[in-house]
């Protein structure tokens, strides 16, 4: 689960100085595609330039997205299958083999059942034990550690077995990970059976370690022909192996042994380095929330500690009926089912396949009308259509965070700076137009965050107070326009009363509010289908700010009645 953040690869001082450059004279519309008459030479002039802008801007994000040989290789390995988006695999409760484990409880445990017979890696997991609505409260939970300040932003390494041995519940934390997967028993284990064994834990195990060896292990003498790269790489696994001995050595002299009373072995060490790769999530180690397991379509989701608490709660995010296997996403982004799959591949050591994607979900996953291959079928490992499009779109999302925090930071906000995102606006809008065009499907999964960070600039640049009247009314459109596509979408992903749709209902009534008080002209320029009258703008707005509220009761702030000493 573990997720290191990346580095961002261009820097809002980089964009300023391309703004800067490619700037001629003041922009009345930048965009020009919702302002009034009157301004049609300045806008055209103006949209000129910004198209320019954001066309470089989309080429520095990332390069433009073009088909590898002008066209989608395809296999249409999977047959769409009938059946309900939200129909679960369910547990008959009476035939589950509830579990123990001798681990200090959360702060707060709902209507759950830890099992350990389920059909997937480590067997355990969290099933509901009754019908729980959508919203409910399922754990509350203080990280058992948190990470060392050395390991934020880098990749997974010792260093944090370094800081949990040097934690004054060193031995209690210790004797906690023997039970997290791959469990102490099982790898213990694995180093005395048959590799061919056609255990899941075990082949999963196995291919767990051997990850681990090839990032580390090395001959231990440092070879003379070698290039520099190469000479670099063994030096790293020589200091990893060396630093595993010293940590035994550490551990041997605080006298923190196994749960056996056994003292701790490399083996030991690697395998709680797994445990934490496997476990943790980017707040920190969880001992509960570590025993749900993952599902495309999840039925929870973790919130993270927000100022001033230091738990998480995890809480569903739709009706799960009694013996449903309560799930996270271990993925921190919406992204295609193809990078789904890689990447639970690449950070876990298991396949989700491709069985489970069933009706509309299947269908926001097609290019034309086609399920890609995927490299784990033995597809191509050339960078894919998604791959170009998410890579663009996570440029662009690192871009936005920078320019937003840089507004928030500096005290006086010169009109300059919303130069940015009013071109990244641009850039933006035209990632969704040429992927959703590329794609051959307007219902592609990797629009959603597209639009989702389209709706998010679009509050960044509507805050610049020297914005005409003109150009206010074009950003609230676009932003209207946006959320009125972005909501099916989440809807057919997430489920109708998971809390991401009350933020995207309240972003399209509040726009419309505005325009239907400011320019209802503008709302009928949008073209969208049987929206032409005050009168259809107005119960939309209603209907959409009265499904808002509806769910945003659904998520009450009941948390900390649990957390009160
Ligand atoms: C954080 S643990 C979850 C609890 C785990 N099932 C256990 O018994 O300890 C993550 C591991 O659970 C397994 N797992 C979780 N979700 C899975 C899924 N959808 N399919 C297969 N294995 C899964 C994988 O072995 C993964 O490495």
């Amino acid at each position: 689960m573990f997720n290191t953040p990346h580095s961002p690869t261009y820097t809002y001082k980089q964009l300023i100085k391309q703004v800067q450059m490619e700037k001629e004279e003041q922009d009345e519309d930048p965009f020009g595609l919702f302002g009034d008459d009157d301004d049609d030479d300045d806008e055209l002039a103006a949209s000129v330039n910004a198209m320019a802008m954001a066309s470089s801007l989309v080429e520095a994000a990332n390069e433009k997205i073009v088909l590898p040989h002008g066209n989608v290789t395809t296999t249409t390995t999977f047959a769409k299958r009938p059946g309900n988006d939200n129909e679960r695999q369910r547990e008959d409760l009476s035939s589950l083999k509830t579990l123990d484990l001798a681990w200090p409880d959360p702060i707060y445990k709902g209507k759950i059942l830890l099992v350990s017979s389920l059909p997937l890696g480590g067997g355990r997991g969290y099933v509901a034990s009754e019908t729980l609505p959508p919203g409910n409260l399922i754990l509350i939970e203080s990280p058992m550690m948190e990470w060392p300040e050395e390991q934020l932003g880098t990749k997974l390494g010792l260093v944090s077995i370094k800081h949990l041995l040097e934690t004054s519940n060193a031995s209690q934390l210790v004797h906690d990970i023997e039970d997290f997967h791959p469990t102490k028993e099982h790898v213990d284990s694995h180093h005395h059976i048959d590799d061919t064994t056609d255990n899941e834990n075990y082949e999963q195990i196995s291919r767990m370690i051997q990850t681990l060896e090839l990032e580390y292990s090395s001959s231990s003498e440092v070879e003379e022909d070698i290039g520099t790269e190469e000479r670099h790489h063994q030096q790293q696994q020589q200091q990893f192996q060396h630093d595993v001995v010293v940590l035994v050595e550490i551990a041997r002299e605080k006298g923190i042994c196994s749960r056996d009373g056994s003292a701790l072995t490399a083996i030991d060490i690697l395998r709680m380095l797994l445990a934490l790769r496997y476990n943790g999530l980017e707040s920190g180690v969880y001992r509960h929330v570590a025993m749900l397991n993952h599902d495309d379509y999840p039925n929870c989701t973790k919130l993270f500690p927000t100022d001033g608490t230091s738990y998480s709660e995890v809480r569903t995010t739709r009706t799960v009926q009694a013996g449903e296997n309560l799930t996270i996403s271990y993925l921190s982004r919406v992204v295609s089912h193809a990078s789904r799959r890689k990447l639970l591949w690449e950070q876990h050591r298991f396949d989700i396949g491709a069985s489970h994607l069933k009706g509309e979900r299947y269908r926001m996953e097609l290019i034309g009308n086609k399920l890609p291959p995927s490299p784990l079928d033995g597809g191509s490992v050339e960078q894919s259509l998604t791959d170009r499009i998410e890579s663009a779109t996570e440029e662009l999302e690192k871009m936005r965070t920078e320019i937003e925090a840089s507004i928030q930071l500096s005290p006086t906000v010169s009109a300059e700076i919303y130069e940015i995102p009013k071109a990244m606006e641009q850039s933006v809008l035209e990632l969704y137009q040429e992927s959703k065009q590329q794609l051959e499907n307007v219902d592609h999964i990797v629009l959603i965050p597209i639009l989702s960070l389209h709706l998010e600039i679009c509050a960044t640049v509507i805050k610049d107070n020297s914005l005409s009247n003109s150009m206010q009314l074009g950003v609230l459109a676009r932003q209207t326009l946006s959320a009125y596509r972005l909501l099916p979408l989440q809807k057919s992903l997430l489920g109708a009363d998971h809390f991401d749709i009350a933020r995207t209902s309240l972003d399209l009534a509040n726009a419309v509010s505005e325009l239907l008080s400011r320019s209802v002209k503008t709302l009928y320029e949008l073209k969208l289908p049987s929206m032409n009258t005050f009168g259809v703008w107005s119960s939309f707005e209603q209907r959409i700010r009265k499904e808002h509220i509806r769910i945003k009761a659904l998520y009450p702030h009941d948390a900390e009645q649990h957390t009160k000493p």
